[in-house]
């Protein structure tokens, strides 16, 4: 963390100073929001959950929240992307990649074979089956809310043996470390989204995301086919699809789906627009730039040109005679 960055309980009178992270201190969330650099210097409210953190984006309490909201190994964080959905207003304004390793930790004098109980938050531990099926087959599994109070907890009357946490751990604890590079896959990443409730979008940088959740409009073959046509047919490409339950019923599915490019661009709003058409419930959860600032690649078939030539040419074929075209397009269509 910065130096003159602090977790808080207390609340300074500013909002714009309070940045809300998933703690306590020495978490990746942490390691996220260091990347930021418009919170350096901020206050960082270190809080228990993910939903705890978007309640103080919402409440005013802090102006932006980092959320994790991806993972390499594990997939989407589903308490994240489910919170996207349902909570109103929340815009996702940056992205960040953290790089995820994992250490197994214990009180001091524990060896391996006393671990009964490990404690690990649920996205660690589903990074680190293998490791464990293969040293621990017989562990039980205690959730923890974070990697980090994983690791505190133990010195707090915790029932579990050990915990998994980040190398860093053993900066911020006086934990032994039972087992280095734990996680399934040493090149594991995490994916974070710092969400605000500004309306305003970040300028189009070339590389940029567009994040949505839609609903099908009903039960029919060709339901979600119609919905990625919307993308295809204005040559959008998707990075990612994710259904999760939208939970009134058995079967029934929202899309959490990450576009390439940004809402200025003529592709993707006309790609909005066909899917507010089609769909009964469409999100919009910001345009942003990518964290690894690869530039989107496009048929030119798509470029922004193209949209707008198309749109004075059909208000030309009905404007006065004589007015004057707006582009080659509309002179073309005028004769
Ligand atoms: O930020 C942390 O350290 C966490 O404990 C949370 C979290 C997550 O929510 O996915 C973050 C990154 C890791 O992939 C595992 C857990």
């Amino acid at each position: 963390m910065p130096e003159s960055s602090e977790p808080t309980a207390d609340l300074p009178s500013s909002v714009d100073e309070v940045y809300s992270f998933l703690g306590p201190s020495g978490t990746f969330t942490e390691a996220a929001l260091r990347q930021v650099p418009e919170a350096a210097g901020k206050n960082w409210r270190s809080v228990n959950n993910v939903g705890e953190a978007l309640a103080d984006v919402v409440a005013g309490r802090s102006v932006a929240a980092m959320i994790a909201i991806e993972n390499s190994i594990e997939g989407g964080v589903s308490v994240a992307q489910d919170a996207l959905a349902t909570v109103p207003g929340l815009r996702i304004i940056g992205e960040y990649l953290v790089p995820v390793n994992f250490v197994l930790v214990a009180r001091p004098g524990t060896t391996l074979a006393d671990v009964k109980t490990v404690n690990a938050h649920p996205v660690a531990y589903g990074q680190c089956h293998l490791w464990l099926d293969a040293h621990l087959p017989e562990h039980g599994h205690l959730p923890a809310s974070s990697n980090v109070a994983a690791a505190a907890s133990l010195f707090e009357g915790s029932t579990a043996d050990a915990a998994i946490a980040p190398p860093g751990i053993v900066d911020h604890h006086d934990v032994v470390v039972l087992a280095t590079e734990i996680g399934d896959n040493p090149n594991a990443v995490t994916r974070f989204v710092l969400v605000s409730r500004d309306r305003g979008v970040p300028e189009p940088t070339g590389a940029d995301k567009t994040s949505l959740i839609a609903e099908l409009p009903d039960d029919r073959p060709g339901s979600l086919l119609d919905l990625l046509e919307q993308f295809s047919t204005r040559g959008v490409n998707l990075s990612l699809i994710e259904s999760r339950p939208i939970g009134d019923a058995l079967g029934r599915y929202r899309f959490v789906i990450d576009a390439d490019g940004h809402i200025h661009d003529e592709r993707v709003a006309d790609a909005l627009l066909g899917l507010r058409r089609f769909s009964p419930a469409v999100i919009f959860l910001g345009s942003y730039p990518r964290a690894d600032k690869q530039k989107v690649e496009f048929d030119p078939r798509y470029r922004d040109a193209v949209f707008t030539e198309a749109r004075d040419w059909l208000a030309s074929l009905t404007a006065p005679e004589g007015a004057v075209p707006a582009t080659p397009a509309a002179a073309a269509a005028q004769g």
